[in-house]
């Protein structure tokens, strides 16, 4: 069986991880084993650097290079080896995020980004490796910000005012409309049961579930 890479995106609080340990359960229904993974993260060392992202102030620069070395870690250790075992990767965030919140909300260059994408996902003769499938949560900011703010203490991001999200979510429009294929974007301004429906729709509409 060929291994498989879906990625969830949006904006802090959007929904995501209420969705993907159903999804994961989804696949697991279907005989598959799933690794479960987040970014920044997914190892030892790419969560030690996921806490300096998320606790220290720093510039839009230092914290792309501090994503993108945690990435190179985690595609490394986790996603790769197991891809090749045949697994479902079901990663809460990946290179999207880098291009919404340090390009789109810190303003860091796209071009920049772009070059760091092909040194970290590279995989020989110009391919890149990209998940099969992104679920976009598409919330507006002033939705996300009430959720949050009955939900825990907000983190660096969590903290930044709703201007910043709009100009992720900017961010998020903009590599769905370079990669369109890829992306699903789902209405996440909705009951989470219809979210749930609609995830599982895009899912199932790429052949990936019966
Ligand atoms: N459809 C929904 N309607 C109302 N509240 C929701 C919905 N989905 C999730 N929530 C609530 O919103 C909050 C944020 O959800 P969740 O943690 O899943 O978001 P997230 O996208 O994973 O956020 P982050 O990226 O910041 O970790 C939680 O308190 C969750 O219970
Ligand atoms: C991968 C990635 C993430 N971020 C930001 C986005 C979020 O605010 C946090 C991660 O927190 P979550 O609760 O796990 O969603 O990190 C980023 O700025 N750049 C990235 O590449």
């Amino acid at each position: 069986m060929s291994g498989l890479f879906i990625s969830f995106e949006g904006i802090d609080g959007a929904g995501k991880s209420t969705h993907i340990d159903a999804l994961a359960q989804a696949f697991r229904a279907q005989g598959r084993v799933v690794t479960l993974s987040r970014e920044p993260g997914g190892t030892p060392l790419a969560e030690k650097l996921r806490g300096l992202v998320l606790n220290e102030a720093m510039d839009a620069m230092t914290e792309a290079l501090l994503v993108f070395a945690a990435r190179r870690d985690h595609v490394q250790q986790v996603i790769l080896p197991a891809l090749a075992r045949g697994e479902v990767v079901l990663c809460d965030r990946f290179t999207d995020a880098t291009f919404a919140y340090q390009g789109g909300g810190r303003g860091f260059d796209l071009q920049t980004l772009g070059v760091l994408e092909q040194w970290v996902q590279g995989t020989g003769e110009g391919a890149l490796l990209q998940p099969q499938l992104t679920i976009w949560f598409d919330l507006p900011p002033s939705v996300a910000a009430q959720r949050l703010a009955s939900a825990r203490v907000p983190d660096k991001f969590e903290s930044q005012p709703q201007a910043f999200f709009e100009k992720v979510a900017q961010g998020y429009a903009q590599r769905l409309a370079a990669d369109p294929q890829r992306f699903a974007r789902i209405n996440a301004d909705q009951t989470t049961d219809a979210v749930w429906r609609d995830v599982a729709q895009a899912v199932k509409g790429k052949g990936l579930l019966p």
